[in-house]
């Protein structure tokens, strides 16, 4: 595991979009596993930059998205395929039939998880996959439990992620109380695995899934297992965490 810890977010952003944009330029056919949530935002504006510098092209990239909610028309500002138009798709040359994200508006949702994985492992593996924090350990919308799943499913959203995506919504209770997720199986067979965490809130959860024991209760400690990790904090995010 290699952690690094950026004095701005600004510099967070420039390091990680730079790992996404070098993979590209010497893989143009790369195949990247995107996240949403507050995040990656400055992540992807810088990218963006990236692109309309003429430093990279994502005509042949591919890309999946960890999750999506279930039930939010996919036109609603706060879906994640709005997200990622917004944020990226829109700004860059990524074939929109080559970027995939899960569809929660699928009647059939169990048969939505069974095409999403096929198409991971038909297209698949993933070289590399970008990944928030929740601040209960959740990675994409796996949250903590007695057991996790490999691949694609739906689950119950957690009070606590309810209530941090609630800034996101008009009114608390407008917040999906389900969605479809990669499954942490999926996500652990990413050859590189960025994980990217801000804010002192989150500090006290960082320091748990590095440091603290292997556990389905945290979903991110199976991180500790994967052998290409690379973990970028800003400073408050890191507070926690003994200097090496
Ligand atoms: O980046 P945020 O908004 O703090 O959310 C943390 C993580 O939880 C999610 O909202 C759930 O997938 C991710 O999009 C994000 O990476």
């Amino acid at each position: 595991m290699n952690v690094l810890t950026f004095d701005s977010d600004e510099k967070l952003n420039e390091a990680c979009a730079n790992m996404i944009t070098s993979l590209v330029q010497t893989n143009p056919h790369a195949v990247l596993g995107l996240a949403t949530g507050g995040t990656p935002v400055g992540i992807y504006e810088q990218v963006v930059r990236d692109y309309q510098r003429g430093f990279v092209s994502f005509h042949e990239v591919t890309s999946f998205n960890l999750d999506e909610y279930v039930g939010l028309p996919s036109d609603h500002p706060e879906s994640y395929r709005s997200y990622m138009r917004k944020h990226l798709f829109a700004h860059i040359d990524l074939q929109p039939a080559q970027a995939h994200i899960p569809d929660g508006n699928e009647a059939d949702l169990e048969a939505e998880c069974r095409r999403y994985d096929q198409l991971i492992e038909d297209v698949g593996p993933i070289d590399l996959q970008l990944l928030g924090l929740g601040h209960n350990g959740h990675i994409g919308f796996n949250e903590p439990a007695h057991a996790l799943l490999r691949g694609t499913h739906i689950v119950e959203l957690a009070d606590k992620t309810r209530q941090a995506n609630a800034r996101f919504f008009d009114r608390p209770e407008l917040v999906p109380r389900h969605a479809i997720t990669m499954g942490v199986g999926t996500i652990l067979q990413a050859k590189m695995i960025v994980l990217v965490v801000r804010g002192a809130d989150k500090a006290e959860i960082v320091n748990r899934a590095l440091n603290g024991p292997i556990t389905t209760e945290c979903p991110a400690s199976l991180l500790q297992t994967h052998p290409h990790l690379v973990v970028l904090l800003n400073e408050q995010a890191g507070k926690l965490l003994k200097p090496s």
